[in-house]
């Protein structure tokens, strides 16, 4: 079966008057329809950097290079006009904070009937049923179609960005950091929704959160990713709460987890910061705030490592730590011992979808 999305081998580098700042660096990733994948990391760790470049969202002379292959077809080597077919039809995007995102001077109704006429999927005498659907199919009534999103609360306005996502009917939904700025009650109403919807359509869902607890309680798999790169990917509930990446346990640590009171007395804080991009240290890069960082970590970067034998693809987990694995971890293998094994070429040259045709950063 072709993966609904398969990011094989994706740099982005950004460039500008500061330098090169190498976001993302390496990242592999793979999601099946009708399921959800949490991308999770802190603040600079490249998770908006991959969601933008799933749709070639970012801006004009970024560089991109690796495949983002969505249902086979490699969305950095599409043509301008099937780029914008995709958008929207094939994946969209539901981004924090709505009231930014929405039109202040325009109803909602017109907001998302925008995209429906746009790629011409509704005849124009059923786009009004259709966006009273879209409403109800998000748990608003159809009424407030006439509403201006000042006069909706936050969450109802989260639920409008997500009613404008469904328009016209994806594979793929990118939520990134969707319910980040809602109170917890709303925000558990509308991770709800979107499990309903993903349960119930098929669609897969890449869920970008820097709330590991979150992932776990929405996400069948999960990344977590530190300075551009992924340290450990497997089923959430096993990197969330058995974490094998001294990163991803960090991270754990520091979130109290849905369900679990004790963990909210004590959330611990991650020491330091994250790496500047731009100079990130020699081998392993989580090294400076490792608790058990050892020599060897100063010369060996190491590659995501299977953190047990793989049963399926379903359950196969992986870390790039030296410590994980059978047998000791990737510092055994000659690969990394003589320095191979590192995250692979820097972004090289201008690849397919950069610069030029990017004159658009947003829809
Ligand atoms: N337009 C840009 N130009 C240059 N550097 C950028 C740009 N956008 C992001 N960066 C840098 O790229 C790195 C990754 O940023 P990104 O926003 O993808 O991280 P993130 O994990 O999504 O963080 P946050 O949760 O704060 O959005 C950071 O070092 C950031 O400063």
């Amino acid at each position: 079966m072709t993966s609904l999305l398969d990011v094989r081998d994706l740099h982005v580098t950004y460039s500008g008057g500061g330098g090169d700042v190498p976001a993302v660096r390496g990242v592999h990733l793979s999601l099946d329809p009708g399921d959800t994948l949490g991308v999770a990391g802190e603040s600079g760790s490249g998770k908006s950097t991959v969601a933008l470049a799933l749709l070639r969202l970012l801006p004009a002379g970024t560089r991109i290079t690796g495949e983002i292959l969505l249902e086979g077809e490699d969305v950095l080597r599409m043509r301008w006009g099937r780029l914008r077919a995709v958008r929207w039809a094939g994946a969209s995007v539901v981004f924090q904070g709505a009231m930014h995102s929405l039109n202040p001077v325009q109803r909602i109704g017109e907001q998302i009937a925008e995209p429906l006429l746009v790629h011409a999927l509704v005849k124009p005498d059923r786009v009004g049923a259709r966006v009273a659907d879209l409403l109800e199919q998000v748990g608003l009534p159809a009424s407030r179609r006439r509403d201006y999103p000042h006069q909706l609360s936050g969450g109802q306005r989260q639920r409008v960005m997500i009613a404008m996502a469904l328009a016209c009917e994806p594979r793929l939904i990118i939520a990134d950091e969707a319910t980040t700025a809602l109170d917890v009650m709303i925000q558990a109403q509308i991770l709800a929704l979107l499990e309903r919807l993903v349960d119930e359509s098929g669609i897969g869902m890449l869920m970008i959160s820097h709330d590991l607890s979150v992932l776990a309680a929405t996400c069948d798999r999960v990344a977590v990713m530190y300075a551009g790169r992924i340290v450990e990917q497997g089923p959430a509930g096993e990197v969330v709460h058995e974490p094998a990446h001294p990163y991803a346990s960090a991270l754990s640590a520091a979130f109290p987890r849905i369900g679990d009171p004790a963990s909210r007395l004590a959330p611990r804080g991650l020491p330091g910061d994250p790496p500047d991009p731009a100079q990130a240290p020699s081998g392993c890069v989580f090294r400076p705030r490792c608790a058990v960082a050892e020599t060897v970590c100063a010369t060996v970067d190491p590659p995501l490592w299977p953190v047990r034998p793989d049963r399926d693809g379903r359950s196969a987990r992986h870390a790039a730590c030296v410590h994980v694995g059978p047998g000791g971890g990737p510092e055994r293998t000659d690969s990394a011992r003589d320095g191979s094994a590192r995250s692979g070429p820097d972004p090289g040259g201008p690849g397919p979808g950069s610069a030029e045709e990017e004159e658009e950063t947003s829809r």
